[in-house]
């Protein structure tokens, strides 16, 4: 039987796409760009920013809360969005990615991914249904399967068995799954690495299965651009063009505007918080390093065109001032404006395609960043 669909469509422009997704904590518009909260937290952002800057939907970080505080202690305390009082949409991941990343003395096994956690070195060991379980603990909107990453380059072989393997662990997500409350939604995640078939198998295999949505993983893991937007193009159209596709990971502004143009409806990554951080802004023109020396004497904000105040108000000197001389406030205000950049993108794209001219506003938005800071 084909489960629930809570996405409904409401406007294409060529393969982009614009809907909605209902979740038990509200709305999700698409498409979507997903801040990533860390242990629970929006590095320097409040909640309230997060949510004026335009974002429905941010990501809670399984791996580090499953370690501190723990899952069951979360959900004795009512649940995610009660601990950290962001009161809307949450997706979390299966922690599996970034055990693969963070964690000591890994392994993959067929029951589960074994790991010494990086915070006090105990033996975890995390199953698909342990994934399901922690996702289940955590009461978030959407949860993923687990499953299996490789980075590229990588053998064919081993591309296979990653692939094959996260069939398998979709199947027992799914079972683990039964349980969740209603309107709770699991979306499966399509492997393959850089081979078209093996891609093509993935999908075909997460649809047989059948999800609420369905993710695009082991992209954005090292590969050129182009390859990124081959395997998409492998993969978006086998998947079922009612429910939401999810590119994980991904990524920089013109990924994003790339990969809405082949059919993704939602994204999450690092970089908006991560650039703001080490002195970047990103802005309608491109990227603008305010560490460069260049900037400390201009009194102008970064476009003085945005609707984000601080976008709007802060002299690139300010800035510069404030990164050069390490000011937290710096990182702060360069992660707002980053994070407001990305909402404004999205927000352009789902007005564009939702009057059938995304190609137009595709065009404008290369262009612009083409022109480059002036
Ligand atoms: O196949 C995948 N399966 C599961 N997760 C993936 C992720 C993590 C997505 N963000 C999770 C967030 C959860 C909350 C905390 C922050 C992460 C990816 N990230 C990237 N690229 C960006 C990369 C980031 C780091 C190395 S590559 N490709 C990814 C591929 C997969």
């Amino acid at each position: 039987m084909s489960l629930p669909n809570h996405f409904e469509l409401l406007g294409q422009s060529g393969a982009a796409r614009t809907g909605r997704l209902t979740t038990p904590h509200g709305v999700v518009r698409t498409p979507a760009f997903m801040p990533v909260g860390t242990a629970g937290a929006m590095k320097g952002l409040h909640w309230r920013e997060v949510r004026d800057a335009g974002a429905d939907i941010v990501l809670g970080n399984t791996y580090h809360l499953m370690l501190r505080p723990g899952a069951e202690r979360i959900a004795a305390l009512g649940g995610l969005q009660r601990f950290t009082t962001w009161n809307g949409p949450m997706l979390t991941d299966s922690g599996g990615f970034q055990v693969m990343s963070l964690a000591q003395l890994r392994k993959v096994t067929e029951q589960a991914v074994k790991f010494r956690s990086h915070i006090d070195g105990a033996a975890i060991e995390l199953s698909p249904e342990r994934a399901i379980e922690v996702q289940l603990l955590l009461g978030s909107d959407i949860a993923m399967q687990l499953d299996e990453c490789v980075r590229l380059p990588a053998e064919r072989d081993d591309i296979l068995r990653a692939m094959e393997l996260s069939l398998r662990w979709a199947e027992r997500c799914k079972r683990a799954f039964e349980r969740a409350p209603e309107g709770h939604m699991l979306f499966g995640i399509v492997q393959g690495g850089d081979i078209p078939q093996l891609r093509h198998a993935s999908a075909r295999g997460l649809i047989e299965i059948g999800f609420h949505g369905y993710a695009i993983g082991g992209l954005a893991v090292g590969e050129p651009q182009e390859v990124m937007l081959a395997m998409i193009e492998e993969a978006a159209p086998i998947l079922p063009a009612d429910r939401p596709r999810y590119l994980m990971g991904v990524g920089t502004p013109e990924d994003i505007l790339e990969a809405v143009a082949r059919g993704i409806d939602m994204f999450d990554c690092v970089m908006p918080t991560r650039n703001g951080r080490h002195g970047v802004a990103f802005t309608r023109f491109g990227p603008v390093n305010l560490r460069n020396a260049r900037h400390a004497d201009d009194p102008r904000p970064l476009d003085e065109s945005s609707e984000w105040p601080s976008t709007r108000n802060c002299s690139r000197a300010y800035l510069h001032h404030l990164v050069k001389s390490g000011e937290t406030l710096g990182a702060m205000l360069l992660s707002e404006i980053n994070i407001a950049y990305y909402q404004s993108l999205m927000a352009g794209m789902r007005a564009a395609i939702a009057q059938g001219r995304f190609a137009e506003f595709r065009e404008q938005t290369h262009a612009d960043w083409a022109r480059g800071d002036i």
